[in-house]
């Protein structure tokens, strides 16, 4: 018996878990065939690990294989060499068993459902749940969302912020351990991301959920992560990152504050330099 059994045997006093990680990668490339001929090495030797319930984001220039990473993680895209583990398993072995929720750019939703019916679709596809359950995951996420009093209406009648919600309440209402977001906001007006990112933060400490964000915002990405992953392109790899030093839970008004500006300037520098320090 270990040290630590001993100790909880004998105390009955339980210690924190180990801290579990939730994505491991390591010595990730991706290499992709050009219909013109010859290869696209689309990302070279990643090393990326985030820890269960964190929050990080990925930000770089277009084209440096942030959706790629995305895909990678969800075993959409199999890696050219080195590897990808999620909870310790390769993404399609945890995808067998577990679920991880997607938010893209454009909301997705089907036109000829209702708000209700678009919640409840993947979980109806996957066969997941009874009817009755699959229908109280989706009036809680619904709830959580704020957007209960809507679950009636089509996404035709809903603001643009309202139809990524409904995308939101769809990619959690069947708790996956992940959550990958590509550019979830990118299309919104500024008032309603930063809304939008604030109502994230919300659902995201409610819910534990680990998440992987994509976005071309420096300050969206530091206002939302533990960490910012700073990536360059050509070929697309990952070239430093800034962890947080930012109290949670993270009001509106830190994206004014000293402390958040100055890491905001570091990120700058390290998209523009790669060659600036790392975090
Ligand atoms: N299926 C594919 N076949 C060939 N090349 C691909 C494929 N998917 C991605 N790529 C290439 O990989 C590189 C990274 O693409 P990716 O979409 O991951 O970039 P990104 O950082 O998400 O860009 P953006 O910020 O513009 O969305 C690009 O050069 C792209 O052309």
């Amino acid at each position: 018996m270990g040290a630590a059994h001993q100790f909880v045997a004998a105390t009955g006093v339980k210690l924190l878990p180990e801290r579990e990680l939730a994505i491991d990668i390591r010595g990730l490339s991706k290499t992709f065939s050009l219909p013109a001929g010859g290869n696209w090495t689309a990302l070279q030797g990643i090393d990326l690990q985030v820890e269960r319930g964190k929050f990080l984001s990925l930000v770089g220039p277009s084209g440096c294989g942030k959706s790629t990473m995305l895909r990678l993680i969800s075993g959409l895209l199999s890696p050219t060499s080195g590897t990808v583990n999620v909870f310790g398993q390769s993404p399609e072995q945890f995808r067998s068993k577990n679920r991880m929720g997607f938010v893209f750019q454009d909301a997705t939703l089907l036109p000829w459902r209702t708000v209700l019916g678009n919640v409840l679709f993947p979980m109806e596809i996957l066969g997941v749940y009874t009817r009755k359950e699959r229908l109280e995951r989706a009036e809680a996420y619904l709830e959580l969302v704020r957007l209960h009093e809507f679950r009636k209406s089509y996404p035709a009648q809903l603001s643009g912020g309202m139809r990524q919600r409904v995308s939101i309440a769809r990619a959690l209402a069947d708790s996956p351990a992940i959550l990958l977001m590509d550019e979830p906001f990118g299309a919104l007006d500024e008032i309603t991301r930063q809304d939008m990112q604030e109502e994230l933060l919300r659902i995201w400490a409610e819910t534990g959920i680990t998440t992987i964000f994509v976005t071309h915002s420096l300050s969206e990405a530091l206002f939302l992560s533990d960490e910012v992953a700073v990536m360059q392109a050509r070929p697309g790899r990952i070239t430093g990152s800034v962890v947080a030093d930012l109290p949670r839970p993270r009001e509106p008004s830190l994206r004014l504050k000293p402390n958040f500006v100055e890491q905001l300037m570091r990120l700058e520098a390290m998209l523009r330099d790669p060659d600036q320090q790392k975090s």
